[in-house]
């Protein structure tokens, strides 16, 4: 569905986007991953022909990116598209006549993408009297009523309760149901655990591992992470070492990467003689890769 490559981008002598290359197959969830400045938003930018990128070649659906291509793309950005006094329809219309959408067409996507996030209670609703989530899924309403095969969710839970990021998610895999194929960027690496088929994360332009969840934690040379708390944390990294534990800090938390699956009895023996306070067992997460990743390229 789409294909990016070699792409480059620079703003001035500043390079954003550096020999970019990803592909994204048609009916998959793909999320894009990076810190602030990653290069995402110009990435998404240049897809949706709003940016010129200085080199590189992008194919949606076997098409060079234009005008035409712009038809097949759908994209609801991190900053919702909205007229707060125009009621949910009056912003659906509003922008089905910027896609030239029929009449016949208009009205008929209209209600269908109402009912599709469920705002088809709230048509003549004021944006500006529906809650923070509710604007949020009419700005993916937005993004879906020309019927676009690729929709592109620019952080589309930021800043939402969970219970309103529930709702979003099911409706995101309502859509990749439809067959829509869904581009996703956001900082919740648990959302993107949840919803992705394959992620890809990127740093200073650059993606730096894709793949499914299950490929990505290969890159990871561990069966289980444990967290620990010591008093005596040298003592405990030097057994650790021992053993051939691998060390990290998280935060504050100290844990080590075990290569294999241990009894709690046979850690606990691993530490013997050296006061522990707790220990905690834990799968490889997506957090994990990612901080490996980012931190060390
Ligand atoms: N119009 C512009 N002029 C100059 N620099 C820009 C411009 N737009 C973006 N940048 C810079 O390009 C880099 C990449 O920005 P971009 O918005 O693509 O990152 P991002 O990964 O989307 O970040 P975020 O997660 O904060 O949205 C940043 O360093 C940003 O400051």
């Amino acid at each position: 569905m789409l294909r990016i490559e070699n792409l480059n981008k620079s703003y001035g002598q500043r390079k954003v986007l550096q020999n970019l290359n990803l592909h994204i197959d048609s009916g998959e969830i793909y999320g894009l991953l990076g810190a602030n400045g990653a290069g995402k938003t110009t990435t998404i930018n240049i897809i949706c022909n709003l940016l010129k990128a200085d080199s590189g070649n992008i194919k949606i659906n076997n098409q060079a990116v234009s005008e035409v291509t712009k038809k097949i793309i759908g994209i609801a950005p991190q900053e919702n598209l909205l007229y707060k006094t125009l009621s949910c329809e009056e912003n659906l219309k509003f922008f089905a006549d910027i896609y030239g959408l029929d009449r016949q067409t208009r009205q008929r996507q209209i209600k269908h993408t109402l009912r599709a996030v469920n705002l088809l209670d709230r048509a003549k609703s004021p944006v500006e009297t529906l809650s923070g989530g509710m604007q949020r899924r009419l700005n993916i309403a937005v993004a879906l009523v020309h019927q676009p095969k690729l929709v592109i969710l620019d952080e589309p839970t930021t800043g939402l309760d969970i219970e309103a990021r529930y709702e979003i998610w099911e409706l995101i895999r309502q859509l990749k149901n439809q067959g829509i194929t869904i581009l996703l960027t956001t900082h919740l690496l648990d959302e993107a655990e949840r919803l992705c088929d394959r992620i890809g994360i990127m740093r200073n332009g650059r993606i730096l591992a894709e793949g499914s969840l299950p490929k990505l934690r290969a890159l990871i040379p561990a069966k289980e992470i444990i967290t620990v708390q010591t008093t005596q944390e040298q003592q405990a990294i030097a057994r650790a070492q021992k053993y051939g534990f691998i060390h990290r800090r998280y935060g504050n938390e100290l844990a080590f990467w075990l290569s294999e699956q241990l009894e709690l009895k046979e850690i606990l023996a691993r530490f013997e003689g050296i006061a522990i306070d707790s220990i905690a067992r834990q799968p490889i997460r997506l957090e994990h890769i990612y901080l490996e990743l980012t931190q060390n390229n």
